[in-house]
């Protein structure tokens, strides 16, 4: 029996496919009662570590667990964990509510359940219509209601704000901060850290299969350090002033401009003045999270040349620097070298997750839900089908209603939990 926690846990989960390394010695924890972001650029290998986690693709290496055991040993997945990895796969001619109907009945909670589903996603309207006139960003509505048949204790989405309106990304917001705040886990995956930034508390940035960054939000906040932008007469002349008084972090800008990090601005300009440089233009810049997660990821496609003023960046500020464990290369424009080893993982954050102001409040579970540590209760209802009645794992929902072609298990809808 799985232990109830809610915990995902990923340790040293590594995935070859040939001689692509899509996945290499990832490992985190994400704890209930947090929103956690797992982010990374296209082909970082956010999609095959989650469907190794729901048991869909075969590990080279390592486990994912949930509750402390593999997915294909949590019993009845769907009622512990609800995942959307595409928003596909729904029979075009079938309704909303006939398409939750199907998958209730598969997992074996009534179908009164398609209903209340529907409502908690803002569909309550559609329900009558064909998913297959639905738009992408209902088509995410429709596969987030799926995942939440079961009423899981965990959510997993792969990038659940593709194709959701602005409204429709507020909505998300707020309706997976309550999830979480009700005690329970939700793990989002996203390649931009803009569009999950107001909704994570923690995140996990991966970079060519590699963990680069994990630990709360704030804390990485915390690491920017605004640069000075600077444009000087005699380029070389300031580089050499600067480094002259032990300035290394700088960087030249494809404008001509330089950026400096980890001094003042009156201090640039002072060196400047000792050193004969005239200031053409100088200004204050205030790193954002963006531009730092851009730094933690670009190597995975980065083709940008040695910058000839680059230096080692400077340790421990936390603007260049990458993890501790981080073996130091010679320093590149845009281009970080990943962390090899669990022990790139910043130390510091991997400690518990402390609850945010508010929780407990929000999302309302369904009745009967009882929090992880007392035991998971499946909603009511649920428990009304009597096992022997309970249609087999939803391996294919059965007759008329078949999925389309190239339906898999697990795909699309698996709000089922990859297929139950
Ligand atoms: N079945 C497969 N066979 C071969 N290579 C694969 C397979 N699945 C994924 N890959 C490769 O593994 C790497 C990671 O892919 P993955 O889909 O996990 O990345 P991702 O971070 O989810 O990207 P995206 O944001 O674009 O969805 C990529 O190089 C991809 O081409």
């Amino acid at each position: 029996m799985h232990d109830g926690s809610g915990r995902i846990v990923v340790q040293n989960l590594t995935k070859q496919f040939g001689p692509v390394a899509a996945v290499q010695n990832l490992s985190f924890t994400v704890e209930p009662g947090s929103v956690t972001g797992f982010l990374g650029p296209n082909g970082a290998g956010k999609t095959t570590t989650l469907r190794m986690l729901l048991g869909l693709v075969t590990p080279t290496a390592g486990i994912g667990l949930i509750n402390g055991r593999p997915f294909h040993q949590l019993g009845n997945p769907a009622r512990v964990v609800g995942a959307v990895l595409e928003a596909q796969g729904f029979h075009p001619k079938r309704t909303a509510r006939n398409h939750l109907r199907v998958y209730a009945a598969a997992i074996g909670v009534p179908d009164s359940r398609a209903d209340q589903v529907l409502q908690l996603v803002g569909l309550g309207a559609a329900g009558d219509r064909n998913a297959g006139g639905f738009s992408l960003g209902m088509k995410q509505r429709l596969a987030l209601a799926t995942a939440l048949l079961g009423d899981p204790q965990v959510l997993v989405l792969d990038e659940p704000s593709n194709g959701l309106d602005p409204e429709g990304i507020a909505w998300l917001r707020t309706f997976l901060q309550s999830y979480a705040r009700s005690g329970r886990t939700v793990l989002i995956s996203s390649h931009l850290l803009a569009e999950v930034e107001q909704t994570v508390d923690q995140v996990v940035i991966v970079s060519r299969g590699q963990t680069m960054y994990f630990g709360p939000l704030a804390s990485l906040r915390e690491q920017q350090q605004s640069r000075v932008l600077v444009q000087p007469s005699d380029t070389a002349a300031l580089v050499a002033a600067l480094q002259a008084e032990g300035v290394t972090a700088i960087e030249q800008l494809p404008d001509g401009r330089i950026a400096i990090a980890g001094v003042p601005a009156k201090q640039v300009a002072d060196l400047a003045l000792t050193a004969g440089v005239s200031i053409y233009g100088i200004q204050e810049e205030k790193a954002d999270l963006e531009r730092l997660f851009f730094q933690l990821t670009s190597g995975q496609y980065a083709a940008s040349g040695p910058n000839q003023y680059a230096q080692q960046p400077p340790q421990g500020s936390g603007y260049y620097a990458p993890p501790p464990g981080y073996q130091q290369q010679p320093y590149q424009h845009g281009y970080q070298q990943p962390p090899s080893g669990p022990q790139a993982v910043q130390p510091g954050y991997q400690q518990g997750y402390q609850q945010p102001p508010g929780y407990q409040q929000g999302y309302q579970p369904q009745p009967g839900y009882q929090d992880p540590a007392s035991g998971y209760q499946p909603q009511p209802g649920a428990q009304d089908v009597p096992p022997a009645q309970q249609p087999p794992p939803a391996q294919q929902p059965p007759g008329p209603q078949d999925p389309p072609s190239g339906y898999q298990p697990g795909q699309g809808q698996s709000g089922l939990g990859g297929g139950a």
